[in-house]
């Protein structure tokens, strides 16, 4: 199971520590298998935490990864939420069957605009009990910057409620990223239990230390190497 707590207020990491934390991630819809590869290999180098990738390329990255400490990590959902939790449970399975060992799902952003905290764990725990059956662990994405700061409570007590092994701010593809206020209201309704996982335009170290100190355990971040340098 990973680390899911939040670090101390003065965290000061290492390259390594830091990397340990992020989610080296390539999301765009025109990455090119060599891209993937060169990102298993930075990972594999460098001692990121994963490796997240889009659905597509969760074979070649288990089979890159297989036998290393660096997790596979596929997207569901991605990135608009508005699938329906059949198809987001589908993804998901079908992900963890090609060697997914965790998952980021994007919530249904308008039932959370709309308070319907039932449906927002009817579908979680739809899509976290294929998850959890086939091993893996599952990072719920509420899309931060389209919600309130009630809706994210809502958001992320429904995470909770339906079994999510964190919450995560933002798919770094809508109206902005991740921010530390957010984070740190994020940590302080999942409490130490889950994880809180902090991306979106997080883009250099100083970002990724702020985010840990704000509560955050794993950062995701298509930034690369850079952000592990001071
Ligand atoms: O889930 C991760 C995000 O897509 C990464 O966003 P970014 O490209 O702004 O680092």
């Amino acid at each position: 199971m990973s680390e899911r707590h939040s670090l101390p207020a003065d965290v000061d990491p290492s390259a390594a520590e830091l990397a340990s934390r992020v989610d080296h991630t390539l999301l765009k819809p025109e990455a090119s298998q060599e891209q993937v590869e060169t990102l298993c290999q930075e990972a594999l180098e460098l001692g990121f935490a994963s490796v997240c990738v889009n659905g597509l390329w969760t074979s070649l990255v288990a089979e890159k990864l297989n036998g290393s400490q660096v997790l596979t990590c596929t997207v569901v959902g991605f990135p608009l939420g508005a699938s329906t939790s059949e198809t987001k449970a589908f993804e998901a399975q079908e992900a963890v069957a090609n060697g997914a060992q965790e998952i980021d799902m994007v919530i249904d952003v308008a039932a959370a605009r709309a308070g319907d905290q039932a449906a927002l764990e009817a579908e979680i725990r739809a899509v976290a009990q294929v998850v959890h059956a086939g091993g893996a662990e599952l990072k719920v994405i509420i899309e931060a910057c389209l919600l309130t700061d009630d809706q994210k409570v809502l958001a992320c007590q429904a995470a909770v409620a339906a079994g999510a092994d964190y919450v995560k701010t933002s798919t770094g593809f809508s109206t902005s990223g991740a921010t530390a206020q957010d984070v740190a209201l994020m940590r302080k309704t999942v409490g130490e239990e889950i994880g809180v996982k902090a991306s979106g335009g997080v883009r250099t170290r100083d970002a990724a230390v702020e985010m840990l100190r704000a509560g955050a355990s794993r950062i995701g971040a298509s930034a690369g190497a850079g952000l592990l340098e001071a």
